[in-house]
Order: C-alpha cells, then structure tokens, then sequence
C-alpha cells in the first residue's frame, strides 16, 4: 500500500465550550486531488489552519509524509506548500523577481527549477510583468508557483476559487490536474460550492459543524451504483411484495404511489416479467439517475450549498 502523504486522526479543536473540529479521521494518498466541502462555518479553514500550524491542536494527530506536525513541525513543513490566506507577493517586483525573492527561502531552489516551475504553471508568457498588473487568476498561479518551488509533497489551497469566473476555475483545475500528474504532489482544495469540487476532485471529505460526515470518491458517486428504477404498480402493496423475493429490503422504498428500487436498468425487463406474470398491472416504470445534488443533499440534510 502507497503510504498516506497526509493522515489526520482524531483531529479536535475546541474554543471555548464547542469543537469547531470534531474528531477528524481521514488520509490522502499521493497523486489526490482531495476536497474539503462544508458550508461556511463548518470547520474547514480551522482544519487546514491545524494542519499547516497556523494554530494549535487541542486533540489528535496530524501527519505530514509520515512526520507528525506536533513534534517535528519543521520538518513536517517541508513537504507542505500552502496558501490559506491570499498569497504573499509585492505588487511591485515582477512575477520572476517574486519567485527568485520566494526561493530563496528554502534551500535548493535552483534557477531551472523556477523555470520548470514558471512553464508548468504556464506563465512564461507574462512571467517579466510587474504583479500589480495581474488579473486575480495569473496572481493565484503565481501563488502556487510560489508554494510548489520547493517540491512539496502536498499542497493545500484554501478556497482557491473565490472570486475566480468559470474560466479561472477551469484553468485552476487544469493546471492543479498538471501537479499531480507531472509532480507527484497531493492537493487539498476546501470550497463550499459542491459544483466546483466536482470538476477538480478525486474524492472529498464532507464537513459540517466541525464532524465529518462522509468521504466519497467523485467517480463514484456520479456512477452508475446512484440510479434507481421508479415502478407504479396497480397494486404497490402486492408488487412489493412480489420484488421482495427478488431484492434486498433496503433496495426497495415506497415514495408516494411508487415503489423505489435501488438497482440499475438492466433490471427493469424482470422486474416486468415477475409482475405481469402475477397478473399486477404494470402502469409505469423507468430507471433514474440520481444526481450528485441530490446524494449530497441527503446526506447533509438539504443544508449543503449546490
Ligand atoms: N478563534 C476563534 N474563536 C471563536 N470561534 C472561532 C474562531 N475561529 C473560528 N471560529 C468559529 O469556528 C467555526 C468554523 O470556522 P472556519 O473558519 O473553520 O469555517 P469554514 O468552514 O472555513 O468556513 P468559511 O467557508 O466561512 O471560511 C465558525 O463558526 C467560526 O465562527
């Protein structure tokens, strides 16, 4: 098994009498592109904060590439590249000024690694350019050129797509796809906006009021195991009957006049022969594709934003 390039486990924050952060358990393997979604307020800047040591732990475990952030904290922080507030960059210098000034911070940063850093992140072109004359996408990129000189192994972007258009964020997700592909690296991008988690995700981790409520792989849940078969029957209470010796309890819900059945469409040409051959009349029956609004929906309870 590829070892986790972050693990959280039980991570707790509480201020006062409450815990912002409940008991977070997760891990993210190399090469993820690994989503916090919560609605403003439930505890994802505070996580990311934990993470980077920005602020203390009150409970549990943070690993960076195996170092614990509590006791080799420096250490721990070489493998992260981060922005959790807007990027640090003077306005004044330009794009390549910025980053020699950056790379300096670490050791090893060599000029060519600033290029490779300018072209994947594809600002060559305007690289030269003073920032001040910027637009909010080209200073972002910046940013994370800034934070990946170093070759981190994990890089956390904290709302990375406030305030970007559609363009900018689908060129966000392009060049984020690019890092993990060509650098190996683990991303952690934390949004609201289901929407956009399901552009740039492999998988997210579902927070609210400081609990997680779910980790789902974004594959999955815009697979084909979500669609069910609406069946309306003359009789629903015979017809489910019936269906109960051909699927599980918990495949089969009544909605109103219909019977809901958890299975995919390949199903439907049975499920018709069984009833017609008990003489119940068939009045409707089609497959639907549950989407990933709606998955997410019930498994928040209509709270998270879409
Ligand atoms: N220092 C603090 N003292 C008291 N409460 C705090 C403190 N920091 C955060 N909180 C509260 O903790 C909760 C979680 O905040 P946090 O900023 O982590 O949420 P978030 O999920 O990042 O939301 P947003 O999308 O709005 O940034 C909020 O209710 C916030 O008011």
């Amino acid at each position: 098994m590829t070892e986790a390039v972050l693990e959280l486990r039980n991570l707790t924050k509480r201020i006062g009498r409450r815990n912002i952060v409940d008991n977070l358990t997760f891990d993210i393997p190399a090469g993820e592109v690994f989503g916090f979604l919560g609605p403003n307020g439930a505890g994802k800047t505070t996580t990311i904060r934990m993470i980077v040591g920005l602020i203390s732990m009150t409970k549990g475990e943070v690993r960076i590439k195996g170092v614990s952030v509590k006791d080799h904290f420096e250490l721990a922080m070489t493998h992260v590249g981060a922005i959790v507030e807007n990027p640090e960059m003077y306005k004044f210098l330009t794009g390549y000024q910025n980053l020699v000034h950056f790379a300096r911070r670490h050791s090893g940063v060599t000029k060519q690694r600033i290029d490779e850093v300018v072209s994947m992140l594809g600002l060559q072109n305007r690289i030269h350019e003073k920032v001040k004359r910027y637009s909010l996408g080209m200073r972002q990129r910046l940013g994370v050129a800034q934070a990946i000189l170093h070759r981190p192994s994990l890089l956390i972007l904290d709302e990375p797509t406030n305030g970007l258009d559609p363009a900018g964020i689908r060129e966000l997700r392009d060049y984020l796809r690019k890092l993990t592909r060509e650098e190996g690296i683990s991303v952690i991008v934390s949004s609201h906006l289901l929407s956009e988690m399901e552009l740039m995700c492999d998988r997210v981790a579902i927070i609210q009021s400081g609990k997680l409520v779910d980790v789902r792989s974004m594959q999955d849940a815009s697979g084909a195991a979500q669609s069910k078969i609406l069946l309306e029957a003359g009789d629903p209470a015979a017809a489910r009957q019936l269906l109960s010796q051909l699927f599980d309890a918990s495949q089969l819900a009544v909605s109103g006049p219909y019977i809901e059945i958890a299975a995919d469409k390949s199903a439907i040409p049975n499920i018709a022969r069984v009833l017609v051959a008990a003489d119940i009349e068939v009045l409707g029956i089609h497959s639907v594709q549950k989407s990933l609004e709606d998955q997410f929906l019930e498994i928040t309870g209509g709270e998270m934003v879409v």
